[in-house]
């Protein structure tokens, strides 16, 4: 790792990082420095700074792993920072090396999940430098907090289950990490969340067709003794388990402050894996709820069939664990749940339909609205304000998607109403629901079970989201990056696949693959940069546009499809400019949201033209909180 400075100082001379040059790690020091020489020798510059590497220019390193160098790069007009790591040279040559530095970016490729790097492209710098470039992550591993301080429970809990989720998507598609661990685990600032995690480092991940670790010589243990799950240590049968007992570990560590198993050398720590028990997390610290010890203390069983058999289960008892202590206090066991008063909220719909409606349930995809009167057409569109934490209502849109009659509603045990399925939010919008539905969360569940939902009518609502395009089929967000919008085509694939489940015969169960099929090309489409750069740009996306950039297309393909645009709407080119004249003049003026609103709209005209991108991220960036 970079070595900090430790007053405020010029930034390094060498590669602009924050420590001194006498101390700069990206200085390769020349041999005679070892030698013991008085005089202190030049440090030689490292090549790579300031280099283009592909569409970016590497500006600083981070750090240096066991596999390669890790730089921070940014594009030069858009502005986007990316990581560049680059396999150690002396591992270039090494084509099993070679081979599992990619392995790591098609393990990562492969799951495509919000809360995992995403990597955007695998290269090699002529002669034979290999690199792939990734997500720039501007935070902290999860193991300089967990060194900080006792980290507050809650926010162990939301990290353990991202975490889980990230690693739910990872073995659904065969990978499994291998090397869990808090250093693995970066925490990042995203979407109103100052926790929103990032999984990384899956260089010794296994993949069902294919297992990383093979590359190692026969009898060498891969993983980090401290998490190691016993049959690990031992060369034993890998499987989804293996991550379950690293979670737990990093659980048992978060909730105590210490490692269980650490110390006297790494063949002791690996004989303990396998032998010895864990302290109960309680002994180590009382306050620990008795919930949580029996999760930690089921995770880390040394038998993988006595762990919880899947990041599911685990995740189900995390999330029992975190809505414990309030039901606990305001029930005696066996009682109904304490009934958490949701906010009254404005809902607006076609035809002057409005009413102050309480909802009894909210969830990241909707909201559900108990309510005995006349009920909103069915996939009608409303507007419902949710309190936000500036004290402003924001405005969420979705689509009524259910009506619940008195007589299901008898049947399901529930209220009658309707339910609203909200569409692609942005960040402060899903921070608002999320709080929401964090308020309501101690309620019990009114909506069906998944089995129950009437079937025929949530098809029907893909249906006709399919009709809208690729974006809206997913539920996608314009500015979605590529990890987002796969784990959305996942999504509305499980979806489809439940349904089908419920739909046996009739015209409505053939619907099911064409509509599977849909999904597949929408993932396809707005998945490949080439393809989604057209397809954002005729719709004006300039932050779909921006991705496309960040994930690699040159600026020459880019200026071609540019071209080719306006020679189908010279317009574009006038309109952008005008807009783009008032955008100067507003921020002259001082007037930043007239002229972020003006950028916009220039980028929305010609969202192609890498010169408009410019002073709109430059602007933006300036704005961004640190
Ligand atoms: N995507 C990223 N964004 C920001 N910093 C990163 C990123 N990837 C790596 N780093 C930084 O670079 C350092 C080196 O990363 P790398 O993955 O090579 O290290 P490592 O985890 O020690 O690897 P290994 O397990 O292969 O030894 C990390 O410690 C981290 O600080």
């Amino acid at each position: 790792m970079v070595p900090t400075q430790a007053d405020d100082g010029p930034p390094c001379a060498l590669c602009g990082g924050d420590h001194p040059r006498a101390a700069c790690p990206s200085a390769a020091r020349p041999v005679a420095h070892t030698l013991g020489l008085d005089e202190p020798l030049p440090v030689v510059p490292d090549p790579l700074l300031g280099t283009m590497v592909g569409s970016f220019r590497v500006q600083r390193l981070l750090g240096r792993g066991g596999m390669g160098t890790v730089y921070l790069a940014e594009h030069p007009v858009i502005g986007s920072k990316v990581a560049i790591k680059f396999l150690h040279e002396s591992m270039c040559a090494n084509p099993e090396l070679v081979g599992r530095f990619y392995d790591e970016a098609r393990a990562v490729n492969l799951i495509g999940h919000e809360n995992i790097v995403a990597i955007f492209d695998l290269a090699l710098l002529p002669p034979s430098r290999y690199y792939i470039i990734m997500e720039y992550l501007d935070g902290a591993p999860f193991s300089a907090l967990l060194r900080a301080s006792r980290v507050d429970p809650a926010i162990s809990l939301d990290v353990l289950l991202q975490l889980a989720d990230a690693l739910r998507a990872a073995h659904d598609r065969g990978v499994v990490h291998r090397d869990l661990k808090p250093e693995n685990v970066f925490l990042v600032r995203r979407r109103g969340r100052a926790h929103f995690v990032k999984l990384m480092d899956f260089g010794i991940a296994k993949l069902a067709d294919r297992q990383t670790g093979a590359r190692t010589a026969a009898g060498v243990i891969v993983g980090t003794p401290e998490y190691m799950a016993p049959e690990q240590c031992e060369n034993g049968r890998i499987d989804r388990r293996t991550d379950v007992y690293a979670l737990g570990m990093m659980a048992y560590e978060a909730a105590t402050g210490r490692l269980p198993f650490t110390g006297q050398g790494i063949p002791h720590i690996l004989l303990a894996q396998l032998r010895q028990l864990p302290r109960p997390p309680r002994e180590v610290d009382p306050t620990i709820s008795p919930a949580l010890e029996a999760v930690i203390l089921k995770a880390l069983q040394k038998d993988p069939a006595d762990r919880f058999q899947d990041m599911a289960a685990f995740a189900a008892a995390l999330e029992e664990v975190r809505r414990g202590p309030e039901r606990a206090a305001a029930r005696p066991p066996g009682a109904p749940a304490a009934r958490a008063l949701a906010p009254q909220l404005d809902v607006a719909g076609p035809g002057g339909y409005h009413r102050r409606l309480r909802p009894s349930e909210a969830a990241r995809g909707g909201l559900f609205f108990p309510e005995e009167g006349t009920l909103p057409p069915l996939f009608s569109r409303l507007a419902v304000d949710v309190p936000a934490a500036g004290g402003r209502p924001v405005r969420v849109e979705g689509e009524v998607v259910r009506h619940v009659s008195a007589a299901e509603a008898a049947r399901w045990q529930m209220q009658p109403g309707f339910a609203l399925q909200l569409g692609a939010l942005p960040g402060d919008a899903q921070a608002a629901v999320d709080a929401l539905a964090a308020q309501l969360a101690s309620r019990p569940a009114l909506t069906p079970q998944p089995t129950e939902v009437p079937a025929p009518l949530a098809l029907d609502a893909i249906a006709k989201r399919a009709a809208g395009g690729p974006y809206e089929l997913l539920g996608a967000r314009p500015e979605d990056g590529f990890p987002e919008i796969r784990e959305r085509a996942r999504a509305v694939r499980r979806q489809l696949e439940a349904l089908q489940q419920n739909l046996t015969s009739g015209t409505r169960a053939t619907r099911v693959p064409i509509l599977l099929a849909q999904v597949d090309a929408a993932a396809a489409l707005l998945g490949s940069p080439g393809e989604r750069l057209m397809l954002d740009a005729r719709r004006g996306n300039f932050h779909g546009v921006a991705h496309c950039v960040t994930a690699g297309t040159p600026p020459p393909v880019l200026e071609a499809r540019r071209q080719a645009m306006l020679s189908e709407d010279p317009r574009r080119a006038d309109e952008a400019q005008r807009h783009l004249a008032r955008a100067r003049v507003a921020e002259k003026l001082g007037n930043v949201a007239a002229a972020l609103a003006e950028y916009e709209a220039a980028l929305r005209s010609d969202p192609l033209d890498l010169e408009l991108h410019r002073p709109y991220w430059d602007l933006r960036r300036r704005l961004e909180p640190r």
